[in-house]
């Protein structure tokens, strides 16, 4: 078999590579301080355990997909403390939303997009939203849309879009199509809007798409994000083609690791880097870090 395994301690420090690469920090969230061009797109799955202040906190744009909006009202138990958290938008094709949720969103400046078209998820509907806030044509988000598909026209209205990142909360590990839907969007809008980054934050995991080539993930500390477990435990997952891998902070970290679904998947892997580890990969995959916070710490 091609590849090598080597154990690390559970705590190894690891260098930025030298070599050309792309620096990711996916738990910037938890800083409090607000990440540049960051938005938060707010899905209709359970959203109490989700570490949900700092989210909102360190996004500028807030957007709900449809029944998003019912998780995000029903999450506060009064009027005072819901209305400090007000989204941008709500978009989809709002078979979900509540009537009562839709009223009160509305009276406090929410736009509400009806996008009825039933040849894309309101998932999707929600990044059109997010793009178009990232262009010339954000203003149009203002205006009448065509409510059967109007953002996907406007979406190619105004190609050019800033980078910028997303926060996904949920969409994992509910109903399997719907969880398998939300990791192939992690494909697609890298071809389809290479200029997002989607960061899915779920109860149990932080779960993104990290790109063929040198990927340093970068953190201040793993107990940051994970306060519990001292290897905090992580998968390389290749949904996409046949990779080849070589890793330096894993607990098992591989080098020249031949990886395919049916054959080779590291799962219950593990962060053995104190500030970060490197992923180095011939093909698209997708990685989760198990992230747990301290119960009752917003
Ligand atoms: N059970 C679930 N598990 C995972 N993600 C979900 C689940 N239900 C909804 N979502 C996500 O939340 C988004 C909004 O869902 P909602 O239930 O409001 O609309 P829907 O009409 O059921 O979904 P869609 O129309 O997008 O298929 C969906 O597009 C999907 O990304
Ligand atoms: C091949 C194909 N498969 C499934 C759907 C159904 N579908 C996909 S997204 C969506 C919207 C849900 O609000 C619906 C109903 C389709 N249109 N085309």
């Amino acid at each position: 078999m091609s590849g090598v395994v080597v154990e690390r301690p559970d705590d190894y420090v690891v260098e930025e590579p030298q070599k050309n690469h792309l620096t990711l920090e996916p738990f910037n969230f938890y800083t409090n301080q607000l990440v540049q061009k960051a938005v938060l797109i707010i899905l209709n799955t359970p959203i109490e355990k989700l570490p949900f202040h700092q989210l909102w906190s360190c996004t500028s744009v807030r957007i709900c997909a449809d029944g998003g909006a019912n998780r995000l009202y029903y999450r506060f138990i009064n009027d005072q403390e819901r209305e400090r958290y007000i989204p941008d938008f709500i978009v989809g094709d709002l078979d979900s939303l509540r009537e009562e949720v839709r009223q009160y969103y509305l009276l406090k400046g929410t736009v509400v997009l009806p996008q009825y078209t039933q040849y894309a998820t309101d998932f999707m509907k929600a990044i059109e939203v997010a793009v178009l806030m990232h262009t010339s044509g954000k203003d149009d988000l203002y205006k009448p849309v065509d409510d059967d598909n109007g953002l996907s026209h406007l979406v190619k209205k105004y190609e050019q879009s800033e980078p910028f990142t997303a926060y996904v909360a949920g969409g994992i590990g509910g109903r399997f199509d719907q969880t398998f839907h939300s990791i192939n969007l992690l494909y697609s809008t890298k071809a389809e809007f290479p200029q997002i980054r989607i960061f899915f934050v779920s109860d149990t995991d932080l779960i993104f798409l990290v790109p063929e080539g040198t990927t340093y993930v970068k953190y201040a500390s793993k107990k940051l994000f994970n306060q519990h477990d001292p290897v905090p435990k992580l998968g390389l997952l290749p949904f996409g083609k046949r990779v080849v891998l070589s890793t330096v902070g894993l607990k098992y970290d591989v080098q020249d690791w031949v990886s395919e679904v049916g054959a080779n998947v590291s799962t219950s892997n593990g962060v053995s880097g104190t500030t970060g580890f490197v992923v180095d990969t011939s093909d698209d995959i997708v990685v989760n870090v198990e992230i747990s916070h301290v119960v009752g710490q917003v």
